[in-house]
């Protein structure tokens, strides 16, 4: 066995011994990324020099590719003489790294990349990571060093490390650390440890000008120190260590590889120690976005830390996690990456949908324990939200108010936790007098901590005012998939921080956390009759035809048939409300779509959930986020946003919390039938493409084993094929669209809005937003069509069933009444 080396010690000669060496410009890696963008014409240039675009492309010209296929030489890197027994391959260029993920070392190194790389993609064998300027961004803010972070790569990798890469680390990070925007007594400061650093930014012409000038002029601060943190819940609720950004997290009982993993250095990563002294100067809080996008544009970026162990000025929160609640391992792993020096980093936490954000957010807030507020996307999750602080907390209800068009509580002490929307806080319009009273309190307050819900769905232009409208120290994002089709992602990096952690769905769903699941792509030819008219046809009807399939429904109704026999319980998602309408009706099933009065909503989901006689449900894409039905374990996709890879996740993720997912060989089932040779094959891949980064292989299945022998397949003769496909064709074009709707499922816009008859709303979709770019601002149209499946499905089960609980109940009261 090797000797034990401390990976700082070796950290420190690779980096001596490179000194002499020229600074080779490191671009290469991070072209992609917003931060290498490089300064125009700054006094800050020489320190960024070196990320410009153009010596990138003076670097790529140099590598030996094959520009035909993309193709990259890369025999020439020697393989270390053990090479097996280190898992990374590192490549040069675009400073991909490969993960082995069979290697002993796996684990270890996986945590180590999860900090310091983005991850591409991680399927079964091989892991794919990327470093860029955000990811290391994110790892020197858990106080890793570059040095140290270049010795572990390089005893990692099967190569020696390429110096484009080490360089590319160490010169990258140098400035990153060094700026921090500090909120302090409700006011805003830039502040540096470098008096040099300091110089350069008064200097400089749009950071200078916003220094407000007042008697303190340059304010001279003791560093904070780093005090012993305890993350409540955890496992010996220590949480994290005192200081540093270790890779190790005490969640993470991996023992029988440690030893290993201590010879190549990964658990020895350094810890930053802090500086005794800062300068700062204020700023106004209109200056502060323009500072920070200053200091990201020209690589420097200003982080948010919050010394809330310091905080004398903000009063104390009661709130502890209860005795009996334990975070899981890879909730405290994202935790750790938060609170990693002992502060509270600003940024952007990954998992799953239905791996316990909210529980990580209360986590977040009880460690803290000053005044924090909560953003969601709908009245209903600030319900939840409020009842999960409850449940999971020792917080005084009287501590803990709701901000929405229904509740304008305060708190009755000096601190609390205020549960909101997005649009409360950001309306612009006139708001009622006692809206506005809410509004100027929580703005006149310092709040420890912003929780941002459900990060990917809201525009950032709301999140600039909410931000800029309420003064938090901290702000934490919380999201399943931090994926838009549009390029606003950037902007989260920006205005709420870096991506802290990203958990693997497929390590999650081992463990029982989340639900297996199997993922089914099924063709279904289109009918001669179909095809022949969808070749004639403009791309609007065509639509309509690809989704009306009827080879399709057929397969629907198979499915749909096999599963109940299983004793699945089944959502069909359409995002068509015809097809939702036409399939749901020829099944005779239930569906809730945006006009679907609130009570109705409420009454087929109860019944999905608790009557054994219903066991599918039509949805539209109302249903896509926000709903929490553990029952549900199968899913079919009939039509869908065409290319978008988040509502794919999104959809996924309602049968990711099944109840039954840990019984003994369970699986979840998720269909998505696609009609062949049409353009729904080309939407469909592009759907799945994060889904498949996420490790989930989507088998295709051609036909479907027992169809041919199925009795009772509706349109099974040609006569009543013709016959649909001219009712198909005598909708008008604009039945293809897809639905808008502004609320989700369980909205709690009840009655007046809901059940009065909307009028109908198309509009002409976007080209981002039939990428599926689409903010969370639908529109909702149409009639209540509820009141029609009330009438035309007469006889279904469950409204039957319904209609004799109700006279049932009559009949009781009248015979108490008797009595
Ligand atoms: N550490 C834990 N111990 C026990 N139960 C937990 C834990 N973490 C989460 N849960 C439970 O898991 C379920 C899902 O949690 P939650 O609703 O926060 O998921 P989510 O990630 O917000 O999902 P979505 O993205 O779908 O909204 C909840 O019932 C929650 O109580």
């Amino acid at each position: 066995m090797a000797p034990k080396r401390k990976a700082a010690d070796v950290g420190r000669s690779t980096s001596d011994s490179k000194r002499s060496t020229p600074v080779p410009d490191a671009t290469d890696i991070s072209s992609s990324d917003e931060y290498s963008d490089g300064p125009e014409d700054t006094n800050l240039k020489d320190v960024v020099e070196k990320f410009t675009l153009e010596t990138f492309s003076r670097r790529s010209q140099a590598q030996k590719t094959d520009p035909r296929f993309g193709y990259k030489d890369l025999s020439s890197l020697p393989l270390k003489r053990d090479h097996y027994n280190r898992p990374l391959w590192i490549e040069p260029v675009k400073g991909t790294i490969i993960l082995e993920s069979f290697s002993p070392l796996a684990p270890q190194a996986q945590d180590f990349l999860t900090t310091i790389a983005e991850p591409l993609s991680r399927p079964r064998f091989l892991h794919e990571y990327r470093l860029t300027g955000h990811s290391l961004y994110a790892a020197v803010s858990v106080g890793l060093k570059p040095h140290d972070i270049v010795a572990v790569l390089d005893r990692l990798s099967k190569t020696p490390l390429p110096e484009s890469i080490s360089t590319f680390i160490i010169e990258f990070t140098k400035s990153y650390g060094k700026i921090k925007m500090v909120l302090y007594h409700n006011r805003y400061y830039v502040e540096t440890a470098e008096p040099e650093m300091l110089q350069m930014l008064l200097k400089d012409e749009v950071i200078g000008p916003q220094r407000i000038s007042s008697e303190e002029g340059i304010i001279e601060r003791a560093a904070p120190k780093m005090g012993a943190l305890v993350i409540p819940g955890t496992k010996d609720a220590a949480g994290v260590r005192e200081t540093g950004g270790q890779t190790k997290s005490s969640a993470n009982t991996r023992n029988e590889n440690q030893e290993e993993a201590q010879d190549y250095g990964i658990n020895d990563v350094g810890e930053d120690s802090s500086d005794s002294l800062t300068y700062s100067f204020e700023i106004p809080p209109s200056g502060v976005e323009i500072v920070k996008a200053r200091c990201q544009a020209i690589g420097c970026p200003a982080l948010e830390e919050y010394d809330f162990q310091g905080d004398t000025v903000n009063p104390n929160l009661e709130m502890d996690l209860k005795p009996a609640a334990r975070i899981r391992p890879y909730q405290e792993m994202s935790l750790s990456k938060m609170f990693g020096n002992g502060r509270a980093k600003s940024g952007i936490i990954v998992l799953p949908c239905g791996a316990g954000k909210t529980l990580v957010g209360i986590t977040a807030a009880a460690t803290i324990k000053k005044g924090t507020i909560v953003l969601c996307t709908s009245s209903m999750s600030v319900v939840q939200w409020r009842n999960e602080f409850l449940r999971w907390t020792t917080i005084d209800p009287s501590d803990i108010a709701m901000f929405t068009s229904d509740h304008k509580d305060k708190f009755k002490r000096s601190t609390g936790v205020i549960v909101s929307t997005y649009s409360m806080v950001a309306q612009t319009r006139a708001r009622s007098y006692e809206a506005q009273k809410m509004m100027d309190w929580l703005q006149s307050r310092e709040w420890g901590m912003m929780i941002l819900d459900e990060v990917h769905v809201v525009p950032a232009s709301m999140f600039r005012k909410v931000t800029s409208a309420i003064a938090a120290q901290s702000k934490l994002g919380l999201t399943a998939t931090l994926l838009r089709e549009d390029d606003k992602i950037k902007d989260l990096n920006f205005l709420i921080g870096p991506k802290l952690y990203e958990a693997n769905w497929m390590e999650l769903a081992a463990l029982g956390h989340i639900a297996k699941v199997q993922c089914a792509e099924v063709w279904c030819p289109m009918t001669t009759e179909f095809y022949s008219e969808y070749l004639r046809e403009s791309s609007r009807k065509q639509a309509l035809l690809y989704i009306m399939n009827p080879r399709k429904f057929q397969a629907c109704q198979f499915l749909i048939d096999f599963h109940e026999k299983r004793g699945d319980k089944i959502i069909v998602f359409s995002d068509n409300v015809y097809a939702l309408e036409r399939y749901a009706l020829k099944l005779k099933k239930a569906y809730i779509f945006g006009g679907t009065p609130q009570n109705e909503r409420l009454r087929i989901l109860e019944n999905f959930q608790h009557n054994e006689q219903v066991n599918t449900i039509f949805l539209s894409k109302i249903g896509d986020t926000s709903l929490d039905l553990p029952e549900a374990t199968c899913l079919i996709q009939i039509s869908s946003h065409y290319g978008s890879r988040r509502q794919e996740a999104q959809r996924l993720g309602r049968i990711l919390r099944a109840k039954r997912r840990n019984d003994e060989g369970f699986n979840a089932f998720f269909y998505s039938l696609v009609s062949k040779d049409t353009s729904e094959m080309n939407y469909s891949n592009k759907r799945q493409a994060f889904l498949v980064d996420q490790g989930y292989a989507f088998k295709v299945i051609t036909h479907l084993q027992g169809i041919d022998e199925y009795e009772g397949l509706h349109y099974s003769t040609p006569a009543e094929r013709r016959e649909l496909l001219q009712e198909v064709m005598l909708q008008n074009e604009s039945k293809a669209d897809v639905e808008q709707v502004t609320d989700d499922l369980l909205s709690m816009r009840t009655g007046r809005n809901t059940t009065k008859k909307a009028k109908a709303k198309r509009s002409a979709a976007t080209l981002s937003g039939l990428a599926g770019g689409d903010d969370m601002a639908y529109i909702e149209y149409n009639k209540s069509r509820n009141k029609q499946l009330k009438d035309k499905a007469g006889q279904h089960p469950l409204f039957k069933k319904m209609e004799r609980d109700r006279q049932r109940r009559k009949k009781e009261r009248e015979a108490a009444h008797d009595e």
